[in-house]
């Protein structure tokens, strides 16, 4: 990976180490509903345990938006860490402050706390410097092993680094090794699938990957901005107005570069956001007034079935349909079993991707799941991420 210091370079006995880890994990009414994240923090977690380290644990739960939000409090993943590492986690109701530095005074080494979400303070996505000096105040060293984050420049990704002695962890070396390998020298046809509903954070990756892909695969809530862009009427559908103009380039850019893009010919609509919504599979230029896509259709499914059956190299961002409910599971199975059946070397990045190989139960398939969705896809785009940079040299 890059020239920069990991944890294995420093010594971190009785050392009060700031962790920043992505446990932004999906949640339903309090319960988490994939814990994949969690999981994948455990080595580096119980490194620093094992090396008698007291640990300090920093995440972000959604986007509070720099408020309190009952709903987002780390509590549950707090409990769910603790069952997981088989130890006590001491899950603090703040993140910076006298309670906070109390509790770490106290700490024995060895020991865990985890912080309050990290965005309840405004602060946090601002890169605030004085906020950023809060957070380094409570230890000695800084250890980023938040990829899911890294391509976020904030106050406990980026900002805190300037502060402490800072170094990277254990899932950030293995995703930056794994996805670094894949694509310095990508196998050919290359493939990405963009999807999922982060219409703005996504749809300027689009115009880095027309430079690198041979085959671009456009689904979800994403695709929509595009069938309006080629003329067609999208009802209720999810759109990013101010975006279908740049969509409208990106057809044209792909056709300059050579680039296959593939976008939906037909849709699952449903008259309202609902698991029980009426439903009808129509022609993206035949979307009734009022309805909304809500899934790809089954033979835009089965055409991009076929374009992942013959790549070498796949990296998939983003569910073709909102897959957590049924009637518009479909397309996102159809390429995840795609994906599972190919020989092509296969990347799931972000964080709904991956519950839905999860969920279709073909993890175990996939060459690479990884933890960042938005972080994935900037490396993939050739992007240096904030949150790399930010740290250490060798
Ligand atoms: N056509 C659509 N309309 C609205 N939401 C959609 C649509 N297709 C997918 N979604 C939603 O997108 C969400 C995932 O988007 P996003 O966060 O961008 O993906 P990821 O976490 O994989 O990066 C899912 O919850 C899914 O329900
Ligand atoms: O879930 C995340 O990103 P992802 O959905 O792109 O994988 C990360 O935790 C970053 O969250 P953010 O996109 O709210 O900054």
């Amino acid at each position: 990976m890059l020239n920069k210091k990991t944890m294995k370079d420093i010594d971190v006995k009785g050392k009060r180490v700031f962790v920043r880890v992505d446990f932004n994990v999906p949640m339903e009414e309090g319960h988490i509903t994939d814990d994949t994240r969690i999981r994948a923090a455990l080595p580096t977690i119980q490194y620093l345990v094992d090396a008698g380290a007291k640990v300090i644990l920093a995440s972000h739960l959604g986007r509070p938006k720099g408020e309190v939000n009952e709903d987002m409090r780390l509590t549950a993943v707090g409990t769910r860490l603790a069952e997981l590492i088989e130890r006590p986690v001491t899950k603090l109701d703040e993140s910076i402050g006298e309670t906070v530095e109390a509790a770490i005074a106290e700490m024995q080494e060895g020991k865990i706390v985890l912080l309050e979400n990290v965005r309840f303070h405004k602060g946090e996505e601002k890169n605030d410097t004085e906020l950023a000096q809060s957070f380094a105040k409570l230890a000695d060293v800084y250890v980023n092993d938040a990829f899911g984050a890294a391509h976020r420049a904030h106050a406990t990704t980026e900002g805190i680094a300037k502060f402490i002695p800072a170094v990277s962890g254990l899932l950030m070396q293995k995703e930056l090794d794994v996805l670094g390998k894949a694509l310095s020298n990508p196998e050919r046809p290359f493939t990405a699938i963009i999807g999922g509903a982060k219409v703005k954070d996504k749809i300027g990756v689009i115009e880095n990957l027309l430079e690198k892909v041979d085959h671009l695969i456009i689904g979800g809530g994403l695709s929509f901005t595009f069938i309006k862009a080629l003329g067609h009427d999208i009802g209720n559908s999810l759109l990013e107005e101010d975006k279908i103009e740049l969509a409208k380039s990106f057809i044209d850019k792909a056709k300059e570069k050579g680039v296959q893009l593939h976008m939906p010919i037909d849709t699952v609509v449903a008259n309202e956001f609902s698991k029980d919504a009426a439903t009808q599979v129509v022609d993206v230029d035949a979307i009734p007034a009022g309805w909304m896509g809500l899934d790809i259709g089954p033979k835009t499914a089965a055409n991009y079935a076929d374009v992942i059956a013959k790549s070498k190299l796949i990296i998939w961002n983003g569910p073709m349909g909102v897959f957590e409910m049924e009637k518009f599971a479909n397309g996102t199975k159809t390429v995840a079993d795609a994906m599972a059946a190919t020989e092509g070397y296969t990347v799931i990045g972000g964080g709904d991707s991956a519950a839905a190989v999860e969920k279709f139960e073909v993890a175990s398939k996939m060459n690479h799941i990884s933890t960042g969705g938005g972080a994935s896809l900037e490396l993939m785009e050739g992007k240096e991420l904030p949150g790399i940079l930010a740290l250490n040299d060798k």
